[in-house]
């Protein structure tokens, strides 16, 4: 579990200081950023009374805050530039981050911009189609079930942000978990490197056939979870894998190309 702390530095700073206080900052972010300890800063001006600003920064720990930061040079760097305004601080403590949390709606998860359950449904479809006409691929999917391409693309929409199917059905008995489950699918199978990157390589035919989007955004994001996907499937199919207990469905998401909406 991570250690991460939020702290919160609320200022109160006249207005004819304002300008300057916002300067001064601009500059000291520098070294904030580059210390190794720094997750993430905002600082944020109230809205209703212009005098208010709340600084968050997300550290590492408190510890590595206090011990780590405070003691190195990118603090020195830091306080140079905010020293003026020690004295307008109203609150600078540290909070633990609780369970509450999330992301809303303001961006589409990537399953809701593919149109949902039927593209991902036509994707799988088309997709074994193809796997079971391939000179590479056929051999390891020889006896597939009929239901396999659903459940790959119920997995597929979950990753991509659509309603938890998998997880509810194939949870697994054990309590292990879906994520265990699917892994396990891939126990002893041998895929090899060829075998993988055709597998990558079919998806993506299948993605333009199914009429998937082609958007950069979209189809980076997708590529990226197929790459991870398919490396962790290797991984797993070979005699050294660890056989990984109680992880979540991974949660795939734009990453740095968020969606395209002018
Ligand atoms: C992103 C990559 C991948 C995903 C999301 C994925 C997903 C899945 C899922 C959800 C299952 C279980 C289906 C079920 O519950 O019935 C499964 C099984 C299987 N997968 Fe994958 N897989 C991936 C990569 C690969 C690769 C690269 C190969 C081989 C080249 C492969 C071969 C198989 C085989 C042989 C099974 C077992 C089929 C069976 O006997 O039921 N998978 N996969």
């Amino acid at each position: 579990m991570s250690n991460h702390t939020v702290e919160y530095i609320r200022y109160r700073v006249p207005a004819d200081r304002s300008a300057e206080f916002l300067a001064a900052y601009t500059r000291a972010a520098v070294p904030l950023a580059a210390a190794p300890q720094c997750v993430d800063y905002e600082l944020t001006r109230c809205e209703e009374d212009f005098e208010h600003f709340i600084l968050r920064i997300t550290w590492t720990s408190t510890k590595d805050h206090l011990e780590g930061f405070r003691s190195s040079e990118h603090f020195r760097d830091f306080f140079a530039h905010i020293r003026p305004y020690v004295e307008n601080i109203e609150e600078m403590r540290h909070y633990t981050p609780t369970s509450v949390r999330g992301s809303g709606a303001a961006t589409p998860t990537l399953y809701a911009w593919a149109g949902g359950e039927e593209p991902f449904a036509r994707l799988t479809e088309v997709f074994y189609e193809k796997v079971l006409a391939d000179d590479l691929l056929a051999p390891v999917f020889a006896g597939l079930a009929p239901e396999h391409a659903a459940h790959v693309a119920q997995w597929l929409g979950e990753v991509f942000g659509g309603p938890a199917v998998y997880s509810e059905e194939h949870g697994g008995d054990d309590g292990s978990g879906a994520h265990a489950h699917m892994v396990a699918k891939h126990f002893g199978k041998g895929i090899t490197e060829p075998q993988r990157r055709r597998w990558v390589n079919l998806i993506q035919d299948a993605a333009d056939e199914a009429g998937l989007p082609t958007d950069a955004e979209f189809r980076s994001a997708f590529v990226a979870y197929i790459e991870w996907g398919t490396r962790l499937a290797l991984y797993f199919s070979g005699p050294n894998a660890a056989r990984p207990t109680g992880q979540p469905v991974p949660l795939w998401n734009w990453g740095a190309a968020p969606p395209y909406q002018p």
